[in-house]
């Protein structure tokens, strides 16, 4: 008995059609604990619990069983009928037994469902289907007890032949029968409750139904055996047997729709049974038949199926979803979702997506896109595969420039850069060193171009035939006082000293005079002050030999040194000319000593440097120095070619009010003439005019020839080259390329200091910067003033000249001191009448100098004032504490007595005991009596208390002191 009352879980699953899992679950939801083990034992009251909830399940396999013996003949039906047979027997009779009396024993009835596809296939007697439709439904009534099959016969095919041909006709039947639970399947789409409330009591039901309408059909029935109803509905009735069968398990008909599975199947296993997995399988299948055109079109197992499916299947396309709502609303779903799970889903959506977008697959825009991307980038691993390749670009171009150049897009220049931490805009240009690394970035390698003043300095070799001796540029350099100027002097015979601010060479002059001996020696007058250096190593540059002047009654000072190292630098000759010998206490041997101490052993002593002792007052040795001058000219064999465009350097350039601007300048080769397009730096023009130094008109000059010129636009900077262009065009194109580089650079020497710098000056504690515009009558006076204050500059203040050029203050260098809270020097110049209303409006203040070093001192306060204020601590006073009180809310308070100085409440103060300090602090209160006083002198008494400290003890000594600002020197 135990085991005909239990059944293996695996038993129970097969025949419920549902996974052991699902009724290992379904049963620990009724609080029973099963082994989800297929040998795990269930009683028959479970067992019965689990029919009830799965007979949808379990219909659904016994008519997808049904359908397809009907349809596909016994074969097919035949294996579902062997394990149901063994059943068959046991539910059989309750099915029968409820039919009659009552159909309320609904429980069993899925037992005769299993029963009848047994009998179906026993009904294999297809022979039978004939009398089916003669059959009677009493008959069948009769019958069906003994027979399971005969249940389903009856209630199924019985029904449906009045309208069996047609499911549709099935449906109308249906409405007025319950039993159409299973039509409802089918017209689930129609009604999709209907199904759920027939599937329960499909069993009950189709039995009553199978009753009545067994009327008619009954006749099918009569053949008892389920058999003929298989058979039947191939025939005549055979649909609409099969028909009404399916009725019973109309759920069937969704399995059928379920079948569309099968076509999986067909491909995967080509078994039609579905399992409990498999019905899920099946009806996530069918969808996919449905949504896929290909699917119909499958065959196997599957297209039997369909077949009768699609009989009703065209009517009733909601049938596979039916199926799904059986098993419960949740398998519909199910399916859905796990079918889309293959890679189908990705490609379905894409190409819905395309579909939507109405762009083919791989033709649309992005696709198009992405392949852009794609080439781009293999492009560019190709470049990076490639060699390195060699950039030839010129510093300071812009980022979108640098994009072109490198065949990439300014926006992989700029994240490039931000991935290197600067920030860059497309236009911004980038110096040499942003260059060179993003250029690396991109595999490629940076040649950095001449610059146009390399370009113009470069001469085309000229032909040996065309160069012809030029006169010997010589600079005369030497220590401040030495003589330089008075040396000029003499050789031009004019006196300039004189006329200079202060006695002091302020700017560079160039002159050539001819010797005695009929020579030409042009001259570069360079001023002897420290702040001119820079001057003087452009000088060297374009200087044939120096001639260093040294005082026979001083000696060698750095600044002679430093202009001894110039020329050493500039591989220029130097020709020692030891000056003032006049005087009486001129010692010409001990500088000649000196020398040889640097290393710089003159002729006499045996060494290879030309020395002349002279005086430029007297005018001894003069003449044996220009001669020496010539000699060391002839050694050097300068020449130059006259017959070209000429190519010089700018020497000086000044702002005359009636002139313009006018630049002396050195032709060192080439021959310059009125009328020709000149390029100085950034500036360019026609030449208007010429002069010599002494103020003689000239039309055309040749190399080693000092000139004035008219006609540049502007006031280039003493050393820029210059160079003569056949246009206009030509000139200022190249102008305002330089122009801009100027201002890149410009920018960057006044705005990027380096992070070191910054996090030094930082660490310091704090930075400050004075920011400083020059304005002069001469370059060489800007020159000079802007190099004397940048040496100005201190860890703590660092001064910076954000703007300098030559002539009147204006407007914008007003509106330029504004912007960056600069002050603006005039060094021999004033601003024009609406700068100075400008300035007076914007508060900026414009200082005035003759002479540089009133300029260079006033600063060098300015500086000071700026620098950090040093402290230093003062003792106000002293008082000893006489009387301690400890007041509950106050704390302790001091009675005190002011032995000398004086006490203020600011005071910072020491306690003191023993001569040793137990507490810094403030005082907190400070009291004559009960008034709170700011102070108390010498010889009165006070209350005092100290913020935070209350052990204050007789004899103490509080000290008083405050830290007092100190102006800060150097
Ligand atoms: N006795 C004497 N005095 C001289 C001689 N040469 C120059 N002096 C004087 O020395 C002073 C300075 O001469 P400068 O020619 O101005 O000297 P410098 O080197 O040009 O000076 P800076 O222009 O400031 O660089 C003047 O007072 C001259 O008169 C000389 O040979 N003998």
């Amino acid at each position: 008995m135990s085991d005909e009352k239990m059944m293996r879980l695996g038993q129970i699953a097969r025949k419920l059609n549902v996974g052991t899992a699902t009724i290992v679950e379904s049963m620990a939801k009724r609080g029973f604990e099963v082994e989800n083990n297929p040998n795990s034992k269930i009683n028959m009251e479970q067992v019965s619990m689990l029919e009830k909830e799965f007979k949808s399940s379990a219909l659904d396999k016994e008519e997808a069983s049904h359908l397809s013996i009907g349809k596909r003949h016994e074969p097919i039906s035949l294996e579902p009928e062997t394990p149901k047979q063994e059943k068959a027997p046991e539910p059989a009779p309750a099915p029968v037994h409820k039919e009659e009396p009552k159909p309320a024993a609904p429980i069993p009835t899925p037992a005769p469902t299993p029963v009848a596809p047994a009998p179906t296939p026993a009904a294999a007697p297809k022979p039978t289907p004939t009398p089916a439709p003669e059959a009677t439904p009493e008959k069948i009534a009769a019958e069906a007890p003994k027979l399971e099959g005969i249940k389903i016969l009856g209630k199924v095919e019985l029904p449906k032949k009045p309208a069996p041909t047609q499911h549709s006709g099935q449906k109308p039947t249906h409405p007025q029968r319950p039993g159409h639970a299973q039509h409802p399947g089918n017209q689930r789409n129609e009604k999709p409750q209907e199904p759920r409330k027939q599937h329960p009591n499909q069993q009950n039901k189709p039995a009553h139904q199978a009753p009545k309408p067994a009327q008619a059909p009954a006749a099918a029935p009569t053949p008892k055996p389920a058999p003929a109803v298989p058979i039947a509905p191939k025939v005549e009735a055979p649909q609409d047997q099969v028909i009404a069968a399916k009725a019973d398990s109309l759920k069937g008909l969704t399995v059928l729709g379920k079948i569309e599975l099968p076509v999986d199947r067909t491909k995967k296993k080509g078994g039609p049974v579905a399992s409990s997995d498999e019905r899920n399988r099946d009806k996530k299948r069918p969808r996919k038949r449905i949504d896929k055109p290909g699917a119909p079109g499958q065959g196997g197992p599957g297209a039997g199926n369909r077949p009768p499916h699609s009989q009703g299947g065209p009517n009733r396309p909601g049938q596979n979803r039916p199926g799904g709502n059986r098993g419960g609303s949740q398998p519909p779903q199910r399916v859905q979702k796990a079918e889309p799970t293959p890679k189908e889903i990705q490609d379905q959506i894409k190409q819905t997506l395309a579909r939507l977008q109405g762009t083919k697959p791989g033709g649309g825009k992005r696709t198009q896109s992405r392949r852009d991307k794609r080439a781009e980038r293999d492009r560019d691993t190709e470049v990076e595969g490639e060699e390195s390749k060699v950039l030839k670009v010129t510093e300071f171009i812009s980022a979108n420039d640098l994009a072109a150049l490198l065949d990439v897009s300014v926006n992989q220049i700029i994240s490039t850069c931000m991935s290197l931490g600067m920030f860059v805009s497309i236009n911004q240009r980038l110096d040499a060193e942003a260059i060179t690394i993003i250029a690396d970035e991109f595999g490629y390698d940076v040649e950095f171009t001449k610059s146009i003043e390399d370009e113009l300095v470069e001469e085309v070799a000229d032909e040996e035939d065309d160069l012809i001796e030029r006169a010997p540029i010589v600079t005369i350099m030497g220590h401040v006082d030495h003589g330089k100027t008075s040396l000029l002097d003499y050789i031009r015979m004019s006196k300039v000293t004189a006329d200079e601010a202060g006695g002091i060479t302020q700017h560079i002059g160039a002159y050539d005079v001819k010797t005695k001996t009929g020579f030409k020696i042009a001259f570069l007058d360079t001023p002897g002050h420290e702040a001119f250096t820079a001057m003087r190593a452009r000088g060297a540059k374009i200087t044939d030999i120096a001639i260093i002047v040294i005082a026979a009654d001083d000696s060698i000072m750095p600044q002679t040194k430093e202009a001894i190292n110039h020329a050493q630098v500039a591989g220029v000759p130097m020709i020692f000319a030891i000056n003032k010998v006049d005087r009486p206490n001129a010692n010409p041997a001990k500088i000649k000593e000196e020398l040889a101490n640097q290393n710089l052993l003159i002729e006499e002593w045996g060494g290879k440097y030309q020395s002349q002792d002279i005086s430029a007052k007297t005018g001894q040795g003069i003449d044996e120095l220009l001669e020496k001058v010539l000699l060391e000219a002839e050694v050097l064999e300068l020449k130059a070619n006259p017959n070209k465009n000429a190519a010089g350097t700018v020497v000086e350039a000044s702002l005359d009010k009636g002139r313009g601007y006018v630049s002396t300048i050195m032709i060192q080769a080439g021959t310059l003439r009125v009328g020709d397009v000149m390029l100085a730096g950034q500036h360019y023009g026609r030449v208007k005019a010429m002069f010599d130094h002494t103020g003689k008109k000239l039309k055309e000059a040749g190399p080693s020839t000092p000139v004035q010129v008219l006609g540049l636009g502007g006031a280039p900077q003493a050393g820029d080259t210059i160079k003569v262009y056949d246009t206009e065009r030509e000139a200022r194109e190249i102008a305002n390329s330089r122009e801009q580089i100027q201002r890149e650079q410009s920018l960057r020497t006044k705005k990027h200091i380096t992070l070191d710098e910054i996090g030094r000056r930082l660490a310091i504690g704090s930075f400050k910067e004075l920011n400083i515009i020059i304005k002069g009558d001469v370059d060489g006076s800007v020159e000079a003033l802007s190099d004397s204050l940048l040496k100005l500059s201190k860890d703590e203040v660092k001064v910076s000249i954000i703007h300098k050029g030559v002539g009147q203050i204006s407007e914008s260098d007003v509106l330029l001191a504004s912007a960056s809270d600069a002050i603006i020097l005039g060094f021999q110049v004033r601003p024009s009448s609406n700068a100075k209303k400008l300035a007076e409006q914007e508060e900026i203040e414009i200082r005035h100098y003759s002479i540089i070093y009133d300029a260079i001192n006033q600063i060098k306060d300015a500086i000071e004032g700026m620098l950090e204020p040093e402290f230093e601590e003062v003792i106000t006073g002293n008082i000893t504490v006489r009387e301690v009180f400890k007041i509950t809310k106050v704390g302790t308070v001091a009675g005190s007595y002011v032995t000398d100085g004086f006490i203020t409440r600011k005071n910072k103060i020491r306690v003191i005991r023993g001569g040793i300090v137990i507490h810094e602090g403030e005082i907190d209160q400070l009291k004559r009596f009960k008034d709170d006083v700011a102070e108390v002198k010498a010889g009165y008494e006070c209350g005092i208390s100290i913020k935070n400290f209350n052990n204050i003890e007789i004899d103490d000594t509080i000290e008083g002191y405050e830290m007092k600002e100190i102006k800060r020197k150097k």
